[in-house]
This record gives structure tokens, C-alpha cells and sequence, in this order.
């Protein structure tokens, strides 16, 4: 966590050395297709924002909807630490609902924005330029009446005539605005442009100290994080973004980006945030659990390969110095650890390596068996797991199938009540044997008998169906990893039959555990067998 206690100016100015996180997820992020959140999803996101040290929350937009008016009214009333906000147009319907929703709030600011580009003043609202400051004044002026404090945005600000900006942030300041936003609506300045346009509104507008600028970038140039890093290089002292990067359209500024930016090259900026950012990586886990969305492997930061390594240069530069490859730490962002992903791609020193982990330590000859071995099995497969390396230490075939085969698999379950399945296994040395299980529907069922018929149960950690092409005709995939005896497989199965792919997977698992320590489970199954 960094916090400012050096600076003596007052949050926001130019001279402080600190830089207010508006997050916008629950407002600007939740109107994006597919990311809308009902209300217990809302609060249990703001729980985690507020954890996570954002100075200002952007919760919702309460004339949107009697859910939003809802979510915004409940976690207001639960902010603490954090400023509650929540977004108006300049009419006087939307800011008296804002302010009911405020009203249990510890500190509350009224967002309120109106359009001030050609554009925008022309096509969307039909208002001259003096009709747009005279509606801004009126609406951050009935706000004032709701709550702390006003924030006023010119919408499409990056798009609108800077003398005309300058005379429209003139007339908010003095009807009592005291954080000016100059978003680009449409993500479509470069950080050159909006760092200049920063610098002219700090010298131009009237604020004495009294108003801080505000940078709300959108992402359809994929340059909405440089373009906020350059508005703050041009005195904006808030950055408006998100989570993961969501909002309308490509999404906004990425807030996990922008926080670990201001962190990484502090020495170039020279600003710090409250952020935790242990906390970046279970927010964005959070958000994506709760919207459904998952987060892209290549994602800055919280994306799955941000700490994960399998080229072979790099994991061999990894295991001398870590510096070598990344620029932070995982634990820096809340992510346990640096993953070495053995695969195609990889060399020796990692191979090596993980061996070593796994308590094998061949000799140089072995080592070059196992690493051609190793190379032809990445060829075929994306990724190498421990099971696989283990079995190719073991000098086994990673590939081999058996000693336990599915011959027969039936279910039977009602609406409501609990499945039964059946299972007849046989064995390559000719012995066959027969389960019957119940469980929470024919999955776990089917399951339940193959584990007690070879009578190894070995504990299930994930599990996973999808369809492999569309139509009720499509091939189900299951995905299974198991762990037994602190050791951990992965292995799956595919049929038009869901039942039987996860029957599959399982019996697969199985059959690797039995291959690489035969006479354990033997032992079980002949335990099992009648
Ligand atoms: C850049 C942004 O992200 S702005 C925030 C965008 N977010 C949203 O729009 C999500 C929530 N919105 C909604 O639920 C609905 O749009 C509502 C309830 C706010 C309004 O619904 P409706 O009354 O049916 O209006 P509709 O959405 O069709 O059109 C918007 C109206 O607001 C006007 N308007 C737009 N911005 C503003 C503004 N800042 N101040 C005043 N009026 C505005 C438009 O000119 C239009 O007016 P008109 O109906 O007189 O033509
Ligand atoms: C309401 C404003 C800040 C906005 O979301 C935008 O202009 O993108």
C-alpha cells in the first residue's frame, strides 16, 4: 500500500504527490453489454473496492432504475473510507434521485455531466453553447444542495473547443464544482494531446487551488492508460477507471494498469495512490466471477500468463535472476506466485528444474532422454504437467491409455431427487468388475461408482464441461484434476454423452495414478472387486 505523507499541498493539486482513484466498475463499467450486476453482486464489488483503497466510488447511476437507485442507496450507507458517487445528467429528476440515494452516506459527491463538444451540443442535446454552461450551473448548483461535494463532467471533452472547455470549467468552478472531468467520451486523443490539454486547463481555468482536474479515458485506440498517465502528467490529480478495464464500448482505463504504472515507475512520476495493490488481482478474479466475463490470459497484471513463463531464455533467465523477465513481483498485485509453464517452448533448465521439485534428479543421460521425450510430448500437447513429467521420469509413456476401461455406464435420475449410476470397468489382464453408486445428479454419480468399484478416491479439485461445436449434437469435453496423496493429475474425456466424458476423465486420472504407482492401487481394486 502507498500512502502520501510527505506532500503538504492539498489532495489533487498540481504539487501533491498524490493521485485520487475514482473507480467507475459499478457505474461506467456495469453499462457495458454483458457486465450488468444486480444488487448483491454491486455490493459485494464495492466491499472489495472499498478494501482495496479507492479513494472515490462511482455507484451506479440512481435514475437509471429502481435496482440501481437500490444498489447505490445500500452501499453508500456501507462506504467508510471511501467517497460514495453517484452520476446525474443536468435535470432536475436525476440529481434529486441521486441525492435520496446519497443520503446515508459518510461523504457523498453528485457526479453530474452534461456534453459540451459541437457535435454532442448539436445532434444529441439541440442547446447553443450558452445554454449548455447555463444547464452545467444549474444542475452542479441544485447538486450542491444533495451532498459534500459536486463533480462536473464535460462530456466528449476531448472532442470540444478548448477556449470553450476553459469558459464551461470557469462557470462549473463557480457554481461550486470542485473536481473537473475532462473525459474522452470516445477514447480518441493520444497522450500528447490530452497531456497538452491538461497543462492549458491547470494554467487557463480559474480554480486557485480550490478544483482538481479529473481524466476519464476510454480505450478504442487502446490508449486509455497512457492517455491517463498523460493527463496526469498535465496536472489531472484523479484518474477515473475500472477493474479489469471494463465500460462502454472497448472499456475504460484500466485501474489494476494505471495503480501498478504510477508504482512501478514512481521514479518517473512520482506519485503515489492508496491503492493496496495485493488486493488488484482478487478484485479482478471477484469481478469476473461475478459478471461472468472472464479476464483475457494476456491481460496486464491480473491476466493469467501476466506471471507465467514458457519460453525457455526467459525461464532459464527466470532461475538466475527474476528481474531478468518481470518488471514487478506477483505477490506485488496479489498473485501467489511466478508460474513456470513447461511446454513446447521450453528448455532444459526449467525442465530440470521442476524435476527437481518433484523429487526426480536424473543424471546428464537421463536428463537428454527425458528432455527429447519431454519435447516430442509438448509438440503434441499445449501444455506439460507434472503428471506427464513425472510418468517420463519414470521412463512410462505419458500417452498410454489404460490399465482400466469403461464397458458400461447407466443412470437414472428424477426432477428433484438424487441420480443412481452404474459402471462396469475391465481391466488389461482380463478382470472385470461392476459399481453402483448415488450422488447430486448422474455426474457425481458415475463418478461416485467408478471411484468406489477401484476403491480409490481420489479428491476432486476442479471439474469442467463445455460443449466442443454447437448444436445438442455437440461433443461434451470434461476436464478434470484430482489430487491423491499430495500429488495432483489432470485428465479428460470426450462424448456426445456429458455422462460418459466425465466418466472418462475421471477413470483417465485413475489410470495415471495406477500407472505410475501400480501396486497400491492394485491392491485397492482387488480390495474393491467382488
Ligand atoms: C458518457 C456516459 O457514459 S453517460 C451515462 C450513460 N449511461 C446510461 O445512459 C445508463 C442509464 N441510462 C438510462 O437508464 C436511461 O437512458 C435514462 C433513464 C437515464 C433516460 O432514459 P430516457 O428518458 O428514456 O431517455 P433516453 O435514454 O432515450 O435519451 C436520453 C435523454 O437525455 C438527454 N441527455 C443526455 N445527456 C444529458 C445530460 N447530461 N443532461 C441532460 N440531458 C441529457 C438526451 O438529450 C435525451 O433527451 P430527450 O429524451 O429529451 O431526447
Ligand atoms: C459521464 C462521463 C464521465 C462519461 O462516462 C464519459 O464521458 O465517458
Amino acid at each position: 500500500m502507498t500512502t502520501d505523507s510527505s506532500s503538504t499541498a492539498p489532495p489533487g493539486d498540481v504539487a501533491s504527490q498524490q493521485v485520487r482513484i475514482f473507480d467507475t466498475t459499478l457505474r461506467d463499467g456495469e453499462q457495458a453489454p454483458g457486465f450488468s450486476m444486480n444488487r448483491q453482486a454491486k455490493l459485494r464489488m464495492a466491499q472489495m473496492l472499498e478494501s482495496l483503497g479507492v479513494d472515490v466510488m462511482e455507484t451506479g447511476f440512481p435514475a437509471a432504475s429502481p435496482d440501481d437507485f437500490a444498489a447505490v442507496a445500500e452501499i453508500s450507507r456501507q462506504l467508510r473510507n471511501t467517497t460514495a458517487c453517484a452520476l446525474a445528467r443536468c435535470q432536475a429528476a436525476d440529481i434529486e434521485a441521486a441525492g435520496r440515494a446519497l443520503e446515508g452516506a459518510h461523504r457523498s459527491r453528485i457526479h453530474v455531466f452534461l456534453s459540451t463538444s459541437p457535435l454532442h451540443r448539436e445532434f444529441k442535446l439541440g442547446k447553443s453553447k450558452s445554454e449548455v454552461i447555463d444547464l452545467a450551473c444549474s444542475g452542479i448548483e441544485r447538486a450542491l444542495q444533495y451532498c459534500d461535494e459536486v463533480e462536473f463532467s464535460a462530456e466528449d471533452a476531448l472532442r470540444t473547443e478548448p477556449d470553450y472547455l476553459i469558459e464551461v470549467f470557469n462557470a462549473a468552478i463557480a457554481a461550486g464544482a470542485s473536481t473537473l472531468n475532462a473525459p474522452d467520451t470516445v477514447g480518441f486523443t493520444t497522450p500528447a494531446e490530452v497531456e497538452a490539454l491538461f497543462r492549458q486547463l491547470y494554467r487557463e481555468v480559474r480554480h486557485q487551488g480550490r478544483a482538481i482536474f479529473s481524466a476519464h479515458c476510454h480505450d478504442d485506440l487502446g490508449m486509455a492508460v497512457a492517455n491517463s498517465l498523460a493527463a496526469v502528467a498535465g496536472g489531472a490529480r484523479q484518474i477515473e477507471c475500472t477493474i479489469n478495464g471494463i465500460g462502454e464500448r472497448a472499456g475504460n482505463a484500466s485501474l489494476e494498469e494505471v495503480v501498478m504504472a504510477l508504482k512501478v515507475r514512481s521514479p518517473l512520476y512520482g506519485l503515489q495512490t492508496r491503492i493496496d495493490t495485493r488486493k488488484l488481482y482478487p478484485a479482478s478474479r471477484l469481478l469476473s466471477q461475478l459478471t461472468g466475463q472472464s479476464v483475457p490470459r494476456n491481460k496486464a497484471i491480473v491476466g493469467e500468463n501476466a506471471f507465467a513463463h514458457e519460453s525457455g531464455i526467459h525461464q532459464h533467465g527466470m532461475l538466475k535472476h527474476r528481474g531478468t523477465y518481470e518488471i514487478m513481483t506477483p505477490q506485488d498485485v496479489g498473485i501467489a506466485e511466478t508460474r513456470l509453464v513447461l511446454g513446447k517452448h521450453s528448455g532444459r533448465a526449467a525442465l530440470r528444474q521442476r524435476l527437481q521439485v518433484l523429487g526426480q534428479q536424473p543424471d546428464e543421460a537421463a536428463m537428454e532422454d527425458i528432455f527429447s521425450r519431454f519435447k516430442a510430448l509438448a509438440d503434441r500437447k499445449s501444455e506439460v504437467h507434472d503428471d506427464d513429467l513425472i510418468a517420463l521420469a519414470l521412463g512410462q509413456d505419458p500417452d498410454a491409455v489404460g490399465p482400466w476401461h469403461l464397458g458400461r455406464l447407466s443412470t437414472h435420475s428424477d426432477l428433484g431427487g438424487r441420480a443412481r449410476a452404474t459402471i462396469g470397468l475391465h481391466h488389461d489382464d482380463g478382470r472385470q468388475i461392476s459399481g453402483e453408486a448415488q450422488g447430486d445428479g448422474p455426474v457425481d454419480a458415475a463418478l461416485k461408482a467408478i471411484a468406489d468399484a477401484i476403491g480409490l478416491s481420489p479428491q476432486l479439485t476442479e471439474f469442467q464441461i463445455r460443449a466442443v461445436g454447437a448444436g445438442s449434437d455437440a461433443q461434451g469435453q470434461a476436464h478434470l484434476s484430482v489430487s491423491h496423496q499430495g500429488r495432483h493429475w489432470r485428465a479428460s474425456g470426450v462424448s456426445t454423452d456429458v455422462i460418459e466424458a466425465a466418466a472418462q476423465a475421471l477413470l483417465s486420472a485413475i489410470n495415471r495414478i495406477q500407472r505410475s504407482t501400480p501396486d497400491q492401487v492394485d491392491a485397492a481394486a482387488r480390495r474393491a472387486a467382488p
